[in-house]
């Protein structure tokens, strides 16, 4: 009997298959007669294949079967991969296939003129907000896909970036998704730690995933600050507007307390939808008092519901910004509690000078395909070293095709087939 185990990996036994759980957000379904029939072809003999107490069991003793195995399961480990949260396909981005990590808003990194650099890892979310903007999670009616990127990958990228950009960096992790799905993430904060640009590194986070260990492994690291998304601090609403029954509202407070404690700034961001929960707003200041949050930044960043296109859309009033503004000035008279109207300034944000951009509206390029996107009918192409969102598209991967840019802002590029 063998017992096979890999790197930051663990073994499920799902009845026809043998389930991967990869560094804890990812997964890979193998057929057990597929591996049971490549041992028989190598080896000549019949053997069973099972998961127990994490490892993979083999009935047989034999170093060269244990290798086999190995390989064909790394080997073939990107063509299953999946996520844990949302059960999508993930496509693995590493450096062997020269995909470029500017020019998409999903994920590598985006320049908006400042020296702050949103660093995106992964797609893919862990909850569904009725609100969100980007329309993630298990319940997405129209995400498809995830991507990770490679880490090694990604910090390359950064470098290069950061290199243009200059001293005095902010690292922001985001995302179209939630950011702790990264399956690198302690890792990815430790490199952006080691870049002598950067200042400050923060993430924004629903903070379900986050546990101690984690916690203290981030501030090892060297994370300055999370903004953590909590939409409400009764139990049942928080569910509600989390789209999660399960939503464990206090188990984030409590890692909101251990983030404080362990040296991380915490900024609270409820997403203020009038009518549910700007009641609230008075508590939500008490308990960032209580706890000690907004040590270095402001303990509160209110954010209000914004219906975007491609987001979820509660049946809900949309306040204007003017009157959002009003409320929140009138929120720190009545609370002594300042800032709440945030500015850049209040983050040590300001203007840098923009990675050039690589093309203008109106151009029309001839560009590669590469990957599928993320939504039905949108490809990723790639040209001049940049990332380019095809839209209305039927193109496949490795197609030639004409683009026209309609699309330029912050360097996030979008295009459609001529
Ligand atoms: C898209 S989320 C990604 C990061 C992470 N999953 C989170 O929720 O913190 C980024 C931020 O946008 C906020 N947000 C999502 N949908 C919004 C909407 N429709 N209007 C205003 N803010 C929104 C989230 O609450 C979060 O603070
Ligand atoms: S707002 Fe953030 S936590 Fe909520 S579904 Fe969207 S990505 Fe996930």
């Amino acid at each position: 009997m063998m017992r096979i185990k890999l790197p930051n990996s663990y073994f499920e036994d799902h009845e026809s298959t043998i389930r991967l759980i990869w560094r804890e957000t990812l997964y890979a379904d193998f057929e057990k007669k597929l591996l049971e029939r490549a041992i028989k072809r190598k080896f000549r003999i019949k053997t069973t294949i099972s998961a127990e107490d994490g490892y993979l069991i083999v009935d047989a003793e034999n170093e060269e079967i244990e290798r086999l195995i190995t390989f064909l399961i790394q080997s073939h480990l990107g063509e299953f991969l999946r996520s844990r949260y949302t059960k999508r396909k993930v496509l693995y981005i590493h450096e062997g296939m020269n995909v470029p990590l500017l020019g998409y808003n999903a994920f590598g990194l985006i320049d908006r003129g400042t020296n702050l650099i949103q660093v995106r890892g992964s797609t893919g979310c862990n909850v569904s907000c009725i609100f969100c903007s980007v329309d993630e999670g298990p319940y997405s009616r129209t995400r498809i896909l995830d991507y990770v990127v490679d880490v090694d990958y990604l910090l390359k990228w950064f470098d290069e970036v950061a290199q243009f950009k200059g001293k005095g960096l902010e690292a922001h992790l985001d995302g179209q998704g939630e950011p702790l799905l990264y399956p690198f993430i302690v890792e990815l904060v430790q490199g952006l730690r080691e870049n002598p640009n950067v200042n400050i590194i923060s993430m924004q986070s629903n903070g379900i995933l986050l546990s101690d260990k984690l916690i203290e492994e981030l501030a090892e690291a060297g994370l300055d600050r999370v903004n953590l998304s909590i939409h409400s601090l009764d139990p049942e609403k928080a569910k509600m507007l989390m789209g999660m029954k399960n939503y464990d509202l206090n188990h984030v407070l409590e890692m909101a307390e251990a983030l404080i404690n362990a040296g991380i700034d915490v900024l609270f961001a409820p997403v203020i939808i009038f009518g549910i929960n700007d009641m609230e707003a008075e508590a939500f200041i008490e308990f960032a008092r209580r706890i000690g949050a907004g040590k270095r930044w402001p303990a509160l960043g209110f954010q209000n519901y914004v219906p975007y296109k491609f987001g979820r859309h509660p049946s809900v009033r949309f306040l204007s910004f003017k009157k959002f503004y009003t409320w929140l000035r009138e929120l720190e008279e009545k609370t002594g509690m300042r800032p709440l109207v945030l500015k850049p300034e209040h983050f040590g944000m300001h203007k840098r000078r923009f990675i050039p951009l690589e093309f203008h509206v109106g151009e029309v390029v001839k560009a590669k395909i590469i990957l599928p996107g993320r939504i039905e009918g949108e490809m990723l192409a790639v040209a001049r070293n940049r990332l380019i969102e095809v839209i209305n598209t039927h193109a496949k991967v490795g197609e030639e095709i004409k683009v026209k840019i309609v699309r330029t802002r912050h360097g996030i590029y979008v295009g459609m087939p001529i």
